[in-house]
């Protein structure tokens, strides 16, 4: 590849060498590379990280079939799921083309190449790549985010929010687990608000706040008569989220009656109310949370397992506030100017002891401890300083000075070279494909971080 040219990043995978030199000759305005094989495709692509990969499925040692070209496509995905691959195919292939785009590839273009209609779509491939770069640099820097106001600088947090953006708009029952606020509701609300459903309602019942007595007629409803106070028909909160989301928090509570009656809900999509003899369908999306482990509930008995299936078709782990990097004073910036506004302080800052302190404490109660705490200093502070006597937390003894970026990426870079010479076994040539570097480019990495 030309080394002054950064942008537009082809790569060619194709063993005939004459098609592979018509290629070249057709892009002659991107930065093409070459690769003949499976294993050199890859190395190109560890190497230049090419935003657009042209491929012969027919590849060797399978030229004839697509075997060849359909593992390559997969490891290519596998190792940078943002290329976009386009696949080559002879017209006999049409079936191997869709079996491509199944698996991920951007498109499909049949030989004999048409080098007009293949640059069209070369060229929106790349663009599609810029733009979707783009928004994951906005993403990162916290401009934009998946789910709106969740406050999260933690890339975990970003992966989990995109995986709410991509699950949103199914139906799947989604179960969100994590300690008490980490922000399930909050999650909850953004699937229900992304999804298809929109439109209706999201109903949420707490099965921790309600006594199990009432709790039945809470989420069935019941007809008039069913029982001494029922004066006048009652629906449950399950019918009334009808063609929206219902909501089922601390879902760890539910007692083992109800879990039951829930199940067959779930099964049957009918329900029917306490003294009613008819069977109501009801159109749902199920999203539920807790904070307790249903797999430790199941084994003592007290959870049942066909429920947990049913709820559980996709689960989210939300992990709390003290796992996530950076989250608490971000989130603290951002109660603070939250708070600030509504009390009518805008002056207000944190001291460098304030900051210390909250990065340092553990924050049992996640994020709504956070606001609490910052919601109280903001309130009492007396200065135009919020002090971590303010927010009644101690200074950090020992506060740990942030370490440069320069640290930080020499560390990571010591890091990732040893992994990789200990992952080939010390092979240079493979360790360094791996790492898409040259030799040279790796023996001056050991040397500067004293790696044998
Ligand atoms: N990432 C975030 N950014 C901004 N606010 C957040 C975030 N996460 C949570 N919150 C806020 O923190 C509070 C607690 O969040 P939420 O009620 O969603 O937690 P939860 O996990 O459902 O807690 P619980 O299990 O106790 O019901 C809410 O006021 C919510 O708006």
């Amino acid at each position: 590849m030309k080394a002054n040219e950064i942008q537009k990043k082809l790569l060619v995978v194709e063993d005939d060498p004459g098609l592979q030199k018509q290629l070249r000759w057709s892009f002659d305005d991107c930065n093409v590379a070459v690769a003949s094989d499976r294993e050199s495709a890859l190395a190109q692509i560890r190497r230049h990280e090419p935003a657009v990969v042209t491929m012969d499925l027919g590849l060797p040692p399978d030229p004839d079939g697509a075997t060849e070209g359909l593992a390559t496509l997969q490891q290519i995905l596998a190792l940078a799921p943002d290329t976009k691959v386009i696949v080559l195919t002879g017209n006999q292939n049409h079936e191997n083309a869709l079996k491509a785009i199944d698996m991920g590839a951007y498109d499909f273009h049949q030989k004999p190449l048409d080098a007009g209609v293949l640059n069209l779509i070369v060229n929106r491939a790349f663009y599609l790549h810029r733009l979707q770069r783009e928004n994951y640099k906005l993403r990162q820097a916290g401009l934009i985010s998946s789910v709106p106001g969740f406050i999260t600088g933690d890339p975990e947090i970003a992966r989990i929010c995109q995986q709410i953006e991509r699950i949103a708009s199914s139906d799947v029952a989604v179960a969100l687990l994590g300690e008490s606020g980490t922000g399930k509701e909050v999650l909850a609300k953004a699937l229900h608000l992304l999804s298809g459903r929109n439109s209706k309602r999201m109903v949420a019942v707490n099965c921790a706040a309600i006594p199990e007595s009432l709790l039945e007629a809470e989420l069935f409803g019941y007809e008039k008569g069913a029982f001494t106070n029922a004066a006048k028909q009652t629906l449950g909160k399950i019918e009334t989220a009808q063609g929206g989301t219902f909501f089922l928090d601390e879902v760890g509570d539910l007692p083992l009656s109800l879990q039951a009656k829930l199940l067959r809900f779930l099964q049957e999509r009918v329900i029917e109310r306490i003294g009613g003899r008819e069977e109501i369908p009801v159109d749902v999306r199920i999203i539920c949370a807790t904070h307790q482990d249903l797999k430790k509930m199941i084994d003592a008995g007290t959870f049942r397992e066909d429920l947990f299936y049913r709820l559980c078709e996709i689960s989210i782990h939300i992990p709390p506030v003290r796992e996530r990097i950076g989250d608490a004073v971000l989130l603290a910036h951002h109660f603070k100017n939250q708070y600030r506004i509504k009390e009518k302080r805008q002056t207000l800052n944190f001291s460098q002891d304030a900051l210390n302190a909250i990065s340092s404490h553990r924050w049992p109660g996640n994020v709504r401890e956070i606001e609490n705490c910052i919601k109280r200093a903001v309130i009492m502070a007396e200065g135009s300083q919020i002090t971590a006597q303010d927010l009644g937390l101690q200074s950090a003894d020992n506060p740990e000075q942030p370490a440069t970026l320069r640290e930080v990426r020499e560390q990571a870079e010591r890091e990732v070279v040893a992994k990789a010479l200990a992952r080939m076994d010390g092979n240079i040539v493979k360790a360094a494909e791996l790492l898409g570097v040259t030799r040279p480019t790796l023996y001056d990495l050991m040397n500067r971080h004293g790696l044998k």
